[in-house]
């Protein structure tokens, strides 16, 4: 199997939920961007020498969190070198809101999936969007370029519907299984 990495930043502990979802289903190693935006020297090879990177950061003002972003500004160094060329990527975002404008995170991750030269993978699930349909239900929230998450801004992570996280479980796996495929 080959190796998956996600990558990500959470300031209170509702992304961190998320990423441990897509972790287990892509059987990942986690890797945590500090509230510095900085990961270590070993965290940096662990990406290197992955196959998959999963992207993932809450929706600060409509966009990446700082740690994220100082995160994505230091990879410009291997971007010099096109070190990250041809990996799989993939990424999710999680926000308070319903909508809370999680999609311009998301495209931010695939642009930067881009610059790398990377091979962005798609959501791959149907929306559940029928009169019966609730946030118990995998992919409530419709969305199709990667994971989008809304997590109770008066509560904890445990808070988190469990439909998001089985969206991140499958796709954890999706990506995991694409990399092997493409292997
Ligand atoms: C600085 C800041 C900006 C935020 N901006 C948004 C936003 O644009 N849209 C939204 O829906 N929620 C927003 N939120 C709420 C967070 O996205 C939400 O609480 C999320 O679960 C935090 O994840 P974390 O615990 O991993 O940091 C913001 C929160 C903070 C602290």
């Amino acid at each position: 199997m080959p190796k998956t990495s996600v990558v990500y930043h959470s300031g209170y502990g509702h992304t961190q939920r998320v990423a441990e979802a897509v972790a287990e289903g892509a059987a990942a190693t986690l890797i945590a961007i500090s509230s510095e935006g900085d990961i270590s020297e070993a965290d940096w090879a662990t990406l290197k020498d992955s196959a998959a990177i999963i992207f993932g950061t809450p929706t600060y003002m409509g966009g990446p969190s700082w740690q994220f972003k100082k995160f994505a500004d230091a990879s410009s160094k291997i971007w010099m070198q096109q070190g990250w060329k041809d990996k799989v990527f993939g990424g999710f975002t999680n926000s308070g809101s319903l909508n809370g404008d999680k999609h311009s995170t998301l495209s931010y991750l695939q642009v930067l999936a881009s610059q790398h030269g990377g091979l962005w993978v798609s959501l791959g699930l149907m929306p559940a969007n029928t009169l019966a349909a609730s946030r118990s239900d995998i992919n409530n929230l419709g969305g199709s370029m990667g994971v989008l998450v809304q997590s109770p801004t008066d509560a904890g992570a445990d808070a988190i519907p469990q439909g998001d996280i089985d969206t991140a479980l499958a796709y954890g796996k999706r990506v995991a299984a694409i990399a092997a495929r493409l292997g």
